[in-house]
């Protein structure tokens, strides 16, 4: 059993209570405990029972942040086009400025913090596949554990009301001993079985690839991602414990993240990371040019050094470098990153690779930088307005949060977004897997539609698909 203390947060909840008489509006609370070690997934999983679609889990790649939220206090969300990344950061500092905080508050990561993110295009049409999000949607946890660098944290998070009394601390501490006793109890998950599996309208997509490459000759669109669907049906309801075990074992290299909304789940594992701020450090990625993993260990190097020479490849890799140092120079100082890119190998796939780091300028927020990265390159294209009408006009596809920013901010402005690439929604006994690449003047349809087959493979092996 873990043990949490309850002194802090009756006392917390006491004070939120009266501050909320004095203001007349909800006062979050949030208290933070050291706690001994909880295995993530248990804890993800331990929330199954009175919390389903209403958990996030998130891991970097390092394995030195890992986030599990559980139920939901409050939702920041906006169904408006402009100004989302703007909406989030004022409603979240407001809530943050009116909190009252307690326990040990010194860790990135820990106390009040959101977890969500946004829709790709919030001018595309939208259809029924992502009814249940809005153009921004962020999530505020009832419970948070917390793993950075090597030590555990939980949070408890209360909304008061002006109406509440000392009642609600018995409330929330009974709900949370009844979760905490929920994580050492063995659950048994078993692998999604698939009995359907559709690539929707591969046929016109590689036709669309080729007249996008014929249109560059009389346009200034230089690099355009496209992207497309895959179609799975399941014998029985998928459980979301069983994939993200999978992604864990297979996708270490990458961010595993999970986003419960209203029943449906957005999952992936992806190796892009579009920022992290830690303080005022900043770090970015650029990631485009892809080529299949080797079967042995000399045919794996030979591809590499294949993309590292190729044309195409470094030329669709140059155009988010170009972008994001602009963009970094824009709202950092001491933006420095190598001349060159590297290789980033994950199980199925090898990307070129050049990180970027720099120092926010006073006064920027991870929301801003979020908002002049998106979409980068690597998922829009160039020039960036032009390439994402583009997208808006050709793609079959409705991208919703597949391809934008995904992740968590915390009360200090410490955070990180990944981009959701090699993700999944999850819908019951179906789930949509997505795939892009991004296009350029050499590009042939066939050569991309490979490489977006590979690139579904990550979320299809978790879903239970075969592994080549
Ligand atoms: C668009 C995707 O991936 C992006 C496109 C890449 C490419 O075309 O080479 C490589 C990495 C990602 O930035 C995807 O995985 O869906
Ligand atoms: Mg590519």
């Amino acid at each position: 059993m873990v043990t949490i203390h309850d002194t802090e947060l009756r006392q917390g909840i006491v004070t939120a209570i009266e501050k909320s008489k004095q203001l007349s509006q909800s006062i979050m609370v949030s208290e933070v405990q050291k706690i001994k070690g909880i295995d993530p997934l248990n804890f993800f999983a331990a929330g199954r029972n009175r919390f389903l679609g209403e958990r996030f889990f998130w891991k970097d790649p390092s394995g030195d942040q890992v986030i599990v939220g559980i139920g939901v206090v409050k939702q920041v969300q906006s169904d408006q086009a402009t100004g989302r990344f703007d909406r989030t950061e004022i409603e979240w500092k407001q809530l943050v400025k009116d909190a009252v905080t307690c326990g040990e508050q010194t860790k990135p990561g820990t106390g009040p913090a959101i977890f969500g993110g946004f829709a790709f295009d919030p001018l595309k049409k939208k259809t029924g596949l992502w009814s249940k999000f809005s153009e921004s949607l962020f999530h505020i946890p009832k419970y948070m554990l917390s793993f950075i660098d090597g030590e555990f944290y939980f949070t408890t998070n209360v909304f008061c009301t002006q109406h509440d009394d000392g009642e609600l601390f018995d409330k929330v501490y009974k709900d949370r001993q009844d979760l905490l006793g929920a994580v050492f109890q063995k659950q048994n998950f078993s692998y999604p079985s698939i009995v359907k599996m559709e690539e929707i309208k591969a046929e016109e997509w590689k036709k669309s690839v080729t007249s996008l490459v014929e249109s560059f000759a009389d346009s200034n669109l230089k690099k355009v991602v496209v992207a497309r669907e895959l179609r799975l049906q399941f014998e029985n309801t998928v459980q979301v414990e069983k994939v993200l075990t999978h992604l864990l074992e297979e996708q270490k290299e990458s961010f595993i993240f999970a986003f419960e909304v209203n029943g449906d789940c957005f999952i992936g594992a992806s190796p892009e990371r579009l920022v992290k701020k830690e303080e005022t450090r900043v770090l970015t990625t650029c990631l485009a040019g892809s080529i299949a993993r080797g079967s042995t260990l000399e045919e794996d190097r030979l591809l590499g050094q294949n993309l590292l020479e190729d044309q195409k490849n470094l030329v669709e890799h140059q155009y988010v470098v170009d972008m994001i140092k602009e963009a970094m120079e824009e709202t950092c100082e001491k933006v420095t990153l190598p001349d060159e890119p590297q290789l980033m190998k994950t199980k199925y796939i090898q990307h070129l690779y050049t990180p970027v780091i720099g120092q926010s300028r006073e006064g920027t927020s991870l929301l801003d930088i979020v908002n002049r990265l998106h979409p980068t390159p690597a998922l829009g294209g160039v020039p960036k307005d032009q390439a994402v009408t583009k997208i808006r006009e050709i793609e079959e596809l409705d991208r919703g949060f597949y391809a934008a920013p995904i992740g968590w901010q915390d009360a200090q402005g410490n955070g990180e977004f990944a981009v959701a690439i090699r993700s999944a929604l999850i819908q019951g006994k179906e789930a949509s897997l997505f795939a892009g690449c991004g296009v350029v003047a050499d590009s042939e349809a066939e050569s991309e539609y490979i490489e977006t087959s590979i690139k579904f493979r990550p979320m299809l092996t978790a879903l239970g698909g075969k592994r080549k």
